[in-house]
């Protein structure tokens, strides 16, 4: 399948070099209030492009807390490549249907009791979720509008920017450890870039879950705002982004996300496998089964 667009595209910064930069700047048109929008939806994403500013708000759907199942990574990835291949789409604001929620994560059924098979198939999407998320051309901000725990982080960690709601209730982090489970070499990498290796050591270590407070404090996210200004704030920060000259912004994003990307791309068959037998284990069977079991407890 696809990914890697900022790499493998080639042709793509070319496709932002026709216009000025006032013709694209997506600020001016929805000023003006010609406001086009496009409604459309696979089963477990809902994405409204509004033409105008050429910006895609992606709602995660999958109830009640936003899983990553196979299902879901893949029409993940479809919808990006849609939009990444979309002329009138320039910018993403990735986030939540769910009340509270950004994202559970990586849906640990996937990963239980399934065949070898099953597990190669979900971490190849897991991959090509990160691969399209973080190689992406277009801005990406990620509106989080609730908790965001492992994978959730992650695809917070993709995005160019993150806002997340003010709310004492909400944490986020990578907390694969608690599971007694390991973060892959490019999860560690996305947070490393993001909070340098000493915290990442520890952070990835403890699996450790932070309050909005903290998040913000370690650069973890880059801005709090109350719950009902989390939209409209993603909304007037993408508008900055997209005012920068497209191929140059790109051409400097691609320069920064570059070396893990070809990480990944070059050992991509190899950390499948590493996948494969890491979660066949019996001890990590056990361990996920213990906090599957530990989660449905908590509502007792
Ligand atoms: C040589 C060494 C090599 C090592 C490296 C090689 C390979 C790497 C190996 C593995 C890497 C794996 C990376 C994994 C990444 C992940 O993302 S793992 C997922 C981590 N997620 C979590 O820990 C979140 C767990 N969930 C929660 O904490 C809470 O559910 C919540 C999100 C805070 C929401 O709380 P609440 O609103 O109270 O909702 P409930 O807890 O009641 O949940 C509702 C139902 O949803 C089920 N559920 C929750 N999370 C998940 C999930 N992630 N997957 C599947 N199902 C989930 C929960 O059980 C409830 O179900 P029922 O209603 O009881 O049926």
């Amino acid at each position: 399948m696809a990914a890697l667009t900022l790499l493998r595209r080639g042709s793509a910064p070319a496709r932002l070099l026709s216009g000025t930069l006032n013709a694209r700047n997506p600020c001016i048109g929805a000023t003006q209030g010609c406001h086009l929008r496009r409604h459309f939806s696979n089963n477990k994403i809902l994405v409204e492009l509004d033409e105008a500013s050429g910006v895609a708000i992606m709602k995660l759907n999958n109830p009640p807390v936003n899983s990553l199942s196979l299902e879901l990574l893949t029409e993940f990835c479809i919808t990006i490549e849609k939009l990444e291949m979309d002329r009138s789409c320039r910018g993403v604001i990735l986030t939540s249907a769910a009340p509270k929620i950004f994202s559970a994560g990586l849906d640990i059924t996937e990963m239980c009791g399934k065949s070898a098979e099953h597990y190669a198939a979900f971490w190849r999407a897991v991959q090509e979720l990160w691969l399209t998320l973080y190689g992406s051309n277009m801005v990406t901000i990620a509106a989080i509008n609730g908790t965001s725990p492992a994978a959730g982080c992650l695809m917070a960690m993709c995005c160019d920017f993150r806002i997340m709601a003010d709310n004492p209730k909400y944490t986020i982090g990578l907390n694969e450890t608690q599971l007694g489970i390991v973060a892959p070499f490019w999860f560690k990498d996305t947070m490393t870039n993001i909070l340098g290796h000493r915290l990442t050591e520890q952070s990835l270590q403890l699996g450790q879950m932070y309050t909005t407070p903290e998040a913000l404090k370690i650069g973890l996210v880059d801005q709090l705002v109350p719950e009902d200004k989390v939209q409209s704030t993603a909304a007037a920060v993408i508008c900055n982004w997209l005012a920068v000259p497209a191929h140059a912004r790109q051409i400097t994003k691609s320069m920064m996300r570059k070396q893990n990307i070809e990480r990944l791309v070059n050992h991509r068959e190899a950390d499948i496998d590493n996948f494969v037998n890491f979660i066949g284990k019996d001890s990590i069977q056990k361990s996920l089964q213990v906090y599957m079991d530990r989660l449905k407890q908590r509502k007792q």
